[in-house]
């Protein structure tokens, strides 16, 4: 399903807005809103449970690091379209996803639903759902807190969410790690909001990984703060 829509060639029509030019002044809105339409459609037409598929599918495009066989972790994964990407992409895989909320089964996914990852309680789950599986190649994490209306305290609360997760497979006593991510290519995705806080991240990260992006899919909406790091080649 992937590979024909992979070649259907939506990344490149997106920014295509030739039809009814509107008044100046409301472009970049008129922008937003046709951006939004046309990823939704499409997510509904391939039945995606929502429009952020995309923004997997676009990153994986690019790093090609979704394949068979491979064990991966979603934090944060309702609805559940990146688990639904991710269980087309990684057949014979592990695809294990949790979140705050009720997440609908996904044939090929186990998923530990009204889950905090912050909690103790379901850390230790997660390492006993890893404890038999070998390393882990992949983790995802596409949390996004409540807003607060603050920007600042939103981005802030979000690299914190970001740390939890980093923390889980990255203490140097890897006794008390929730899971061991794999050394060899371990992937590590995650989205922020952009903030004074990002640069601290990225350099936490970039002892640990040999590679971090900083990438903006297409599918982020325009006017948005979200951002994802792509870090590979765990240490
Ligand atoms: C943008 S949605 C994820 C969308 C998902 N990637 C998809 O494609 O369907 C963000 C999710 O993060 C979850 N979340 C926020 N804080 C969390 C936490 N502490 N533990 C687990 N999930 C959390 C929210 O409940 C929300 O469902």
């Amino acid at each position: 399903m992937l590979k024909k829509l992979e070649n259907s060639g939506i990344f490149g029509k997106i920014r295509d807005f030739s039809t009814k030019k509107p008044a100046k002044g409301n472009l970049n809105r008129y922008i937003q809103r046709q951006s939004t339409d046309e990823f939704t459609i499409k997510a509904r037409e391939h039945n995606f449970r929502a429009r952020s598929a995309f923004k997997l599918i676009e990153i994986n495009e690019k790093f090609k690091f979704l394949r068979p066989g491979i064990t991966v972790v979603d934090v944060g994964c309702a609805p559940g379209s990146w688990l639904q990407v991710v269980v087309d992409k990684c057949p014979n895989g592990y695809a294990l996803g949790l979140d705050l909320q009720n997440v609908l089964p996904i044939r090929g996914a186990d998923i530990l639903s009204q889950s905090d990852v912050t909690s103790s309680e379901i850390q230790a789950k997660i390492r006993e759902k890893l404890q038999n599986r070998g390393t882990v190649d992949v983790v995802l994490s596409d949390m996004a807190p409540n807003p607060t209306g603050d920007s600042e305290t939103d981005h802030l609360r979000l690299i914190e969410l970001c740390r939890t997760v980093f923390r889980l497979f990255s203490k140097e006593n890897t006794v008390e790690n929730a899971f061991e991510l794999s050394r060899k290519n371990g992937v590590f995705l995650c989205k922020i909001w952009d903030g004074s806080g990002r640069g601290e991240f990225v350099r936490e990260l970039s002892d640990r990984f040999s590679m971090v992006k900083t990438v903006k899919p297409m599918a982020c909406r325009d006017m948005s703060a979200e951002l994802y790091l792509f870090c590979r080649g765990f240490k």
